[in-house]
């Protein structure tokens, strides 16, 4: 992995993400209970629990994907709660997917590039005619892309397909875009969901320096507990939409009511049948 500094115009810590009170519902079925959190600047942060208990749900509202029924999201200054996605990202919020969502005939470069267009001052036009600021913005970005792929360890990889690349790779991929985009909070939808154990792992340390080298604070839900409780400074525990926990990963694997949430989520499972493979697994960090 290469090193990469953060680029000039978001350099400085970014601000805190406060999610309060935040509901969602679905018809007659609450999502989100009133949930709230703070993601501190430079902070990664977990969100955990069972299946269904309103993860994905509580990303969708932070990237303005879904709407909040009620609740606040601020961020810097700004009310996340009200804009679309693309204005969400163009202040600073990016996000990855549970299931990859690239462009998987495009090359890894152009699938940086694209992640880059916000950012384009000159606009397509000027870029198109190839007016000369357009020109040097251009090798600007052609750069910077370079160097984000260096950071994750995809050089070699710039003009080859995405589709063409093995899926621990394509998952490096979209992190890649999502930094593209020089955010300064990443949200990570289960970046580690349907790797090996050593694709974890390059994951894992990935995340780390994302948070170390660039400073960008990380949000994540993810069901790999180990990856949790080693990469996360606290963790926020949702069960049927509520909050049931919130507190520094030591302490949320010994809370009672956790401990509670996932075994109750086991049970359930074993009632219906599912194999020692079910993804509800209470949260320690031996797994
Ligand atoms: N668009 C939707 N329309 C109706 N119900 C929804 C919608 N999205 C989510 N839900 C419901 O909201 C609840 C929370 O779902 P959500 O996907 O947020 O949980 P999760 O914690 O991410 O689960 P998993 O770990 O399985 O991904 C579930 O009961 C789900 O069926």
């Amino acid at each position: 992995m290469g090193v990469v500094k953060r680029a000039a115009a978001t350099a400085g810590p970014g601000p805190a993400l406060e999610v309060r009170d935040v509901t969602v519902r679905f018809g007659g079925l609450t999502a989100l209970d009133r949930v709230s959190f703070t993601v501190p600047p430079g902070a990664i942060h977990a969100i955990i629990g069972p299946n269904g208990a309103g993860k994905s749900t509580c990303f969708n509202v932070l990237s303005g994907v879904y709407r909040a029924t009620s609740g606040r999201v601020g961020f810097g200054g700004h009310e996340l709660t009200a804009m679309a996605p693309h204005r969400v990202a163009g202040v600073g919020v990016a996000r990855t997917f549970q299931n990859i969502a690239l462009s998987h005939s495009q090359t890894v470069r152009s699938n940086l590039l694209t992640g880059r267009h916000r950012l384009t001052g000159s606009g397509f036009l000027s870029a198109g005619l190839r007016l000369p600021r357009a020109r040097g913005e251009e090798a600007a970005h052609a750069e910077r892309v370079r160097e984000i792929a260096g950071f994750v360890g995809l050089r070699e990889h710039l003009e080859t397909e995405v589709r063409l690349l093995p899926y621990g790779i394509q998952k490096r991929v979209e992190l890649a875009r999502a930094l593209a985009m020089e955010p300064r909070l990443l949200l990570l939808d289960e970046p580690v969901a349907g790797m090996t154990s050593a694709e974890r792992r390059v994951m894992a340390e990935l995340v780390a320096a994302v948070r170390r080298s660039l400073g960008i604070s990380v949000l994540l839900v993810e069901h790999d507990m180990g990856i949790v409780m080693r990469l996360a400074d606290s963790v926020t525990v949702l069960d049927f939409g509520r909050r049931i926990a919130d507190g520094v990963p030591e302490e949320i694997q010994r809370d009672p009511a956790v401990i509670r949430a996932y075994l109750g989520a086991e049970e359930a499972d074993a009632d219906r049948g599912a194999g020692p493979d079910a993804p509800a697994t209470p949260p320690t960090d031996k797994d």
